[in-house]
This record gives structure tokens, C-alpha cells and sequence, in this order.
């Protein structure tokens, strides 16, 4: 089954309290988001492989550690999910990016894809789907899907805000696929929205309500 991480770092749990209320600004809530998801990052890529290398030091030779190439690849939900992405590639620059377009039907809530395009040697990367709200779980799943179809092997999910349903759904259908969250929230409201959430992700980031 899916692990859940609970990212609980003081720091991101202060910015996050920012980012949930209803009177941050657009230009602040995207900086805030951007500087959550390089904090998420930093907890997420904890368990990437090292190797030993030879290095020179002014004093003396010494063995030393560096990453041992692990190919990442970051991909999006857009549109929100385009706001941690600035976030991640500042720790880990070379990864490549993803894109995968989904939006919630407002009615029956299911995810419509419309857009899909991921590195060419999608066997081969390790991928981090990052949206900043898992709610139903209907979007992630659906991203998930997509990227299996396509050979996809390895896959973690990260957002900002969970609800235990969305965890659930991916838990059942996905259960190979760990969640990384900064926070887990109460519950969902009859529209489909987090509570207590922040609102509406994509609204707040790109400043469209
Ligand atoms: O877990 P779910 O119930 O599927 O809901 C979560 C999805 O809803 C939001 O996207 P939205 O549909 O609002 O699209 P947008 O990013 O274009 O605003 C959010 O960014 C997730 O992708
Ligand atoms: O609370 C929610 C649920 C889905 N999408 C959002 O942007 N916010
Ligand atoms: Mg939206």
C-alpha cells in the first residue's frame, strides 16, 4: 500500500498557514507556493542514491559523496500544479519536465484530460507528479494512469493539501505510488473542495477569480 509522508518542517507548516489564508495576494501565494515546493523537495529527494567519487581538496585526496545520476522527471497537473515546479527544479536542476493537463468537471467532479507530453524515456525516470491539492483523488489518478500507460515505473505523488479521501483513492488504485503532503486535512465539502483547503489552487495562483 501507499506510504503517506507527512511533511510536518516548522517552516513548511508556517508558509502553509499563509498560503491557506483567503487574504494572501496572488503575487504572495505564488512565492509562498514556490518556496513550500523547494522545501517538499528537499524532504523528498531524501532517499536518492549516492555514489563515491575521488575529490581534491586544497589539503588532500579524499573519497567523497555525489548523486549517482538518478533520472527525475517533474510533471505537473496543470494548470496548479505548474506552481511547484520553478519550486523543485531549484534542487534538482537537471530534471526533466512533464506536463499533464486535466481539469475537474465543476458537475461530476471527474478529471478531463487535454493535454499529455513527458520525456521520451519515460521507462527509464523516476517521476514526481506534484499538484497542490489532492481532493477527490479523481485528477491524480487519472495522472497516474496516464503516466503508466506510457510506460511509467516509478512514481510519487506530492502536493500541499490532502484530503483522506484523495489518499484513499490513490492508496486503492495506485497503491505502488507514495504521497507526500504537507498537510492532511479534515474532509471534503459537497462540492468537492478541501476543508478547511485553501480555496481554489489554480484561481489563487493565477489570480483567474
Ligand atoms: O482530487 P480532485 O478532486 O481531482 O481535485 C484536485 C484537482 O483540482 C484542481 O484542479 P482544477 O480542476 O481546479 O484545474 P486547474 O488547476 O486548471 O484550476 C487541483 O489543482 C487538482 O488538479
Ligand atoms: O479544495 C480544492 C479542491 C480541488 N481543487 C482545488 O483547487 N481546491
Ligand atoms: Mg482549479
Amino acid at each position: 500500500m501507499s506510504k503517506v509522508y507527512v511533511f510536518d518542517h516548522p517552516l513548511i507548516q508556517h508558509k502553509l498557514t499563509y498560503i491557506r489564508d483567503k487574504d494572501t495576494g496572488t503575487k504572495e501565494f505564488r512565492e509562498l507556493v514556490d518556496e513550500v515546493a523547494t522545501l517538499m523537495a528537499f524532504e523528498i529527494t531524501r532517499d536518492l542514491p549516492l555514489e563515491e567519487i575521488e575529490v581534491e581538496t586544497p589539503v588532500t585526496k579524499a573519497k567523497a559523496k555525489v548523486l549517482s545520476g538518478k533520472k527525475i522527471a517533474i510533471v505537473p497537473i496543470l494548470r496548479a500544479g505548474i506552481g511547484m515546479v520553478d519550486g523543485v527544479l531549484k534542487l534538482i536542476p537537471a530534471a526533466k519536465v512533464g506536463h499533464i493537463g486535466l481539469y475537474r468537471d465543476p458537475e461530476t467532479l471527474k478529471p478531463v484530460e487535454y493535454y499529455a507530453k513527458l520525456p521520451a524515456d519515460v521507462e527509464e525516470r523516476d517521476f514526481i507528479i506534484v499538484d497542490p491539492m489532492l481532493a477527490t483523488g479523481g485528477s491524480a489518478v487519472e495522472a497516474i494512469n496516464s503516466l503508466k500507460k506510457r510506460g511509467a515505473k516509478s512514481i510519487k505523488f506530492m502536493c500541499l493539501i490532502a484530503a483522506p479521501e484523495g489518499v484513499e483513492e490513490i492508496q486503492k488504485l495506485h497503491p505502488d505510488v507514495d504521497i507526500y503532503i504537507a498537510s492532511l486535512d479534515e474532509k471534503l465539502d459537497d462540492h468537492g473542495y478541501i476543508v478547511p483547503g485553501l480555496g481554489d489552487a489554480g484561481d489563487r495562483l493565477f489570480g483567474t477569480k
